[in-house]
């Protein structure tokens, strides 16, 4: 057990799926897991163990930033074994052929975070998806039909720009596909334990053309996501 954490040893999978929201973590262990339980709810950032396809698996809230995620993962590896690791969030568009709705594999993590900048010294460490995870990622999404963007992700600890679209500067225009707040901590964790890692988001606002999904409809519209990570987790 730990102070965020009430779960016991061996209650985790070693595949664990990591939403932002808590709600998400509920919603994905009862739509898609069988026989669900619930193991942690200390702050109501909760997660759960069942299994998907008869394989088990794990789902934890892991909160909203890069320090509330690290605080998940870090206990996550090294209290509760888990080897496996794959954010399902949901990102804004930095992109215009990036449309609402379409899944964002995050091969890379770019990053305004002290968090993982304050770590290396002189140099820019550059935070990536486990290759593996990503090659399973991509084969199966283009098998469903699914329509994808595997590309460079920024991982803000800023939600609201003081200068809006402008805040994001050079990024846009050096490939950067899309906008959320966890990937790089995750991968630079994932890095330093040796375990894998990979983050797969849903586009759910366009910063450029500023279409949405509503929130009552993001849930649903992360179905497409959420199998797609259940399958690359548990054959991990
Ligand atoms: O939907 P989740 O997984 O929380 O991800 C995104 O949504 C939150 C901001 O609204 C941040 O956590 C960001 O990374
Ligand atoms: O971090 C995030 C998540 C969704 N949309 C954004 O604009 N930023």
């Amino acid at each position: 057990m730990t102070p965020h954490n009430h779960a016991k040893e061996g209650d985790y999978a070693e595949a664990v799926l990591l939403p932002g929201d808590p709600l998400r973590a509920k919603w994905i262990a009862e739509t898609f897991f069988e026989n669900p339980r619930l193991v942690n709810s200390v702050r109501n950032c909760l997660g759960y163990t069942g299994t998907w396809k008869g394989k088990p698996i794990s789902v934890q809230a892991s909160g909203m930033g890069q320090p509330s995620l690290s605080i998940y993962v870090h206990e996550l590896i090294n209290n509760y074994g888990a080897k496996t690791l794959i954010r399902v969030g949901t990102c804004g568009g930095l992109n215009a052929k990036v449309k609402v709705r379409d899944v964002i594999l995050a091969q890379a993590a770019s990053t305004d975070s002290s968090i993982v900048k304050g770590r290396f010294g002189a140099f820019n460490f550059a935070p990536i998806a486990d290759f593996g995870l990503l090659r399973s990622a991509a084969d199966k999404a283009d098998a469903k039909g699914l329509k994808f963007h595997a590309g460079n992700m920024l991982s803000s600890d800023i939600f609201y720009h003081a200068d809006g679209f402008a805040g994001y500067d050079k990024l846009p225009d050096h490939g950067v596909i899309g906008v959320e707040m966890e990937a790089a901590a995750l991968y630079t964790l994932a890095a330093r334990f040796g375990v894998k890692a990979l983050t797969i988001c849903t586009m759910t606002d366009c910063l450029i053309t500023h279409e949405e999904i509503s929130a009552d409809a993001r849930q649903t519209s992360l179905k497409d996501m959420v199998e797609l990570a259940l399958d690359v987790a548990v054959e991990a």
